[in-house]
C-alpha cells in the first residue's frame, strides 16, 4: 500500500490491545445501524458487510459485489469499493471503543472486480496516538488469500457522541445501541 504521510503513524505509535469489553475472538460484528449503506440489513442496495472479528482488534468482512454498484457494465464502482474499506476500516476502529470518524481515505485499486465477485476483506490498526487512529484494510478476490483488488490506508479521528447528535440523528443511534457499540 502507498501511505501518505498523513495516513502512517509517527514512529513509535504504539498498536493498542484487545480492550476490555470488546467483542470475543470469533464475534460476528452485526449491523451498528439498519440503515448504513456498508453494514445494513434494510438498505435496499446496500453492501451488507458480514463481519466477524477473530482477535478483537482486526475484523474480517465478506461483500459480494451486485448490479447496484456497477460503475463500468459489469464492474465494480471505484467508490463503492471504497465505501466498503471505509465500512471494514470503521468496523476495526470501534473494537477499541471509543466513537471515531474517517477523516482521510486513500484507496489503491489493483484488481477490476466484476459484478458477482465475493471480496474478502480484512482491516487492522497501525496505530493510535491521541485522537487520530492509523489503519490499514484490504479486499482479495475470492478467498482470504486471494489477489488483492484493493488496499486502503486511513487516519481516523476520535469525536465525542455530541459529533453525532449535532451533525445527525443521536435518537436513531441509541435506538439500535448495541451492548459493546459506542459508536453510530
Ligand atoms: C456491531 C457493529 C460493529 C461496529 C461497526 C461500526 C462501523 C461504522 C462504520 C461507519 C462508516 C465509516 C466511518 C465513516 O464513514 S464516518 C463519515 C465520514 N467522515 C466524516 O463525516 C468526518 C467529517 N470531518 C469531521 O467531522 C472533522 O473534520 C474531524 C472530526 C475529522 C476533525 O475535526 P476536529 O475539529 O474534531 O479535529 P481537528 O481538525 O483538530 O483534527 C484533529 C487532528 O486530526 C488531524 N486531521 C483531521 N483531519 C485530517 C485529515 N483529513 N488529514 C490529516 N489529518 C487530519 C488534525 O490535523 C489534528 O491533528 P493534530 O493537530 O491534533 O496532530
Amino acid at each position: 500500500m502507498t501511505r501518505s504521510s498523513r495516513t502512517s503513524p509517527p514512529p513509535g505509535t504504539p498498536v493498542p490491545p484487545a480492550q476490555l469489553g470488546a467483542p470475543p475472538p470469533g464475534s460476528a460484528l452485526g449491523s451498528h445501524y439498519s440503515r448504513c449503506f456498508g453494514c445494513g440489513s434494510d438498505h435496499p442496495t446496500g453492501l451488507h458487510l458480514a463481519a466477524v472479528t477473530p482477535d478483537s482488534t482486526t475484523v474480517e468482512a465478506t461483500f459480494t459485489v451486485g448490479e447496484a454498484h456497477q460503475g463500468a457494465p459489469m464492474l465494480a464502482h471505484g467508490g463503492v469499493l471504497a465505501a466498503a474499506m471505509d465500512e471494514v476500516l470503521g468496523m476495526s476502529v470501534y473494537l477499541f471503543r471509543k466513537p471515531y470518524v474517517t477523516a482521510r481515505l486513500e484507496t489503491d485499486y489493483v484488481l477490476p472486480v466484476p459484478v458477482g465477485t465475493t471480496l474478502h476483506l480484512r482491516a487492522w490498526c497501525n496505530g493510535i496516538t491521541g485522537r487520530k487512529a492509523y489503519l490499514e484494510a484490504e479486499g482479495r478476490v475470492g478467498a482470504p488469500d486471494g489477489p488483492v483488488a484493493v488496499r486502503a490506508a486511513a487516519l481516523f479521528v476520535e469525536v465525542s457522541m455530541r459529533h453525532f447528535a449535532e451533525h445527525g440523528d443521536l435518537a436513531a443511534i441509541t435506538a439500535e445501541h448495541q451492548d459493546y457499540e459506542v459508536n453510530p
